[in-house]
Order: C-alpha cells, then structure tokens, then sequence
C-alpha cells in the first residue's frame, strides 16, 4: 500500500480551507509545524491545525520540526491528529512521546534530518507507527531530493520489514514526477509531495499523476 500526503507548506495559507478542498483525493494532510528554532522557518501552530481539523475530514499528518516535543507533541494528538511525527533530535525521552501520542489516539512517528543516523533509533521501532526520512533538510519546501538518502530510505524499509512490515515508512522533501519511483523503488511507501502538488493547476490531478508513477 502507499499514500500521497500533500504538504501545505505550498497552499497558500491565507486560504487553506479552499486549499484542502482541492486535495480530496490525498490519503492525508501533512502538516509543517515549524518553530524558527528547531529549523529556520516559522509556520503554524497548535490553534490553526485545530482550526484545519474542523474544515477537512481528511486525516492530519502532522510532522513537528519543532524543539521540545516532549512537551508538544501530544498536543497536536489531542487536537486530532491520526498522526504525528517529532523529530528524534528533538525529543529528550523519544520512546514516551511515542508512547504518549499511541495514548492520545494518534499513530507515533519518528523522523530523522539527513545527517542523523537511523541505526541508533531503530531500538524505538516498537514504539513507532511510521519512520520519516527527510529527504531534504527540514525547514522549507521547493528542494531537490537527496538521492544520498536512498540507502536510509532501503535501511528503514528493512526495519520494518523485519518486522512484519507494519511501520510506514515515509519520504519528505522533493517528491515529485522525477524523484517519487527512485523513494519507492528504495523502499518508501507513503509520499509527501508539497511543491509538485500545490504548484499545479490541479493539485488532485497532481496527486493521481504521482500515485499513476508507483502503482
Ligand atoms: O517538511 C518539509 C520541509 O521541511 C516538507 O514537508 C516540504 O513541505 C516538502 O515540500 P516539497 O519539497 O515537496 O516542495
């Protein structure tokens, strides 16, 4: 199974529930939380994704760059979030923010910037519902993929093979028509597309051109 994830990163912002609206076909939404501290870049935070919540039924992906997500991070579970992923770099006692957003009602997901090994985290597997592997570095979107993260990408797959294969295993940055076969080819199955959907004319035809690429 994959799934494409829009990022709204690209939407504008000034109308986001148009912006959903024209994504019906996205298996979920992601969303960039960001803090201008953790990465370089300010973008929403709790009060607009509950806002987000009330206008979509699609379910939230929410992907925290953010420091300190053992405090937030189960937040963003309680606003409704199906998911939500911290950065491991970011959480001081990883294994319990898992544990607190699985007790909050949302799947728990890990994610690792570009230069953080996966090896050392894969202890945590247990706790996780789905390992992101940034395929830029975090902080803002229009990059171009890091083809150097493909082995990471075949290493998280493994991981979760190993163990039955039940942890998605997620792709972010420069996913698009040239990028999104090579992510899957490594072993990712569930996409995040930000620029490549909200840059098009029809972001849910953008959608079905990338799923069109995998299937
Ligand atoms: O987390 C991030 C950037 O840090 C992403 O979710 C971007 O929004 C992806 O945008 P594109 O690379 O697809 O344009």
């Amino acid at each position: 199974m994959t799934a494409i994830h829009p990022s709204i990163l690209s939407a504008d912002f000034a109308n986001l529930a148009d912006e959903l609206a024209r994504i019906p076909s996205a298996d979920a939404v992601h969303v960039d939380v960001m803090d201008n501290h953790f990465v370089p870049n300010l973008t929403i935070g709790l009060p607009v994704v509950e806002s987000i919540r009330k206008v979509t039924a699609l379910p939230l992906d929410i992907h925290l760059m953010i420091s300190d997500a053992d405090r937030w991070a189960p937040q963003y579970a309680q606003a409704g979030a199906e998911s939500v992923t911290f950065h491991v770099e970011a959480a001081a006692k990883p294994a319990q923010v898992a544990r607190d957003l699985r007790s909050h009602g949302a799947k728990s997901a890990m994610a690792v910037k570009p230069g953080t090994a996966l090896e050392p985290h894969l202890g945590l597997l247990a706790e996780l519902d789905m390992l992101l592997i940034m395929t830029v570095e975090p902080g803002f979107g229009g990059q171009s993929f890091m083809d150097q993260m493909l082995p990471k990408i075949a290493a998280a797959r493994k991981a979760s093979d190993d163990l039955g294969g039940r942890i998605a295993v997620q792709v972010d940055g420069g996913i698009n028509a040239d990028t999104i076969l090579r992510a899957a080819e490594a072993g990712a199955d569930t996409f995040v597309a930000g620029s490549a959907v909200y840059a098009a004319d029809d972001p849910d035809a953008a959608i079905s051109d990338l799923r069109s690429l995998i299937k």
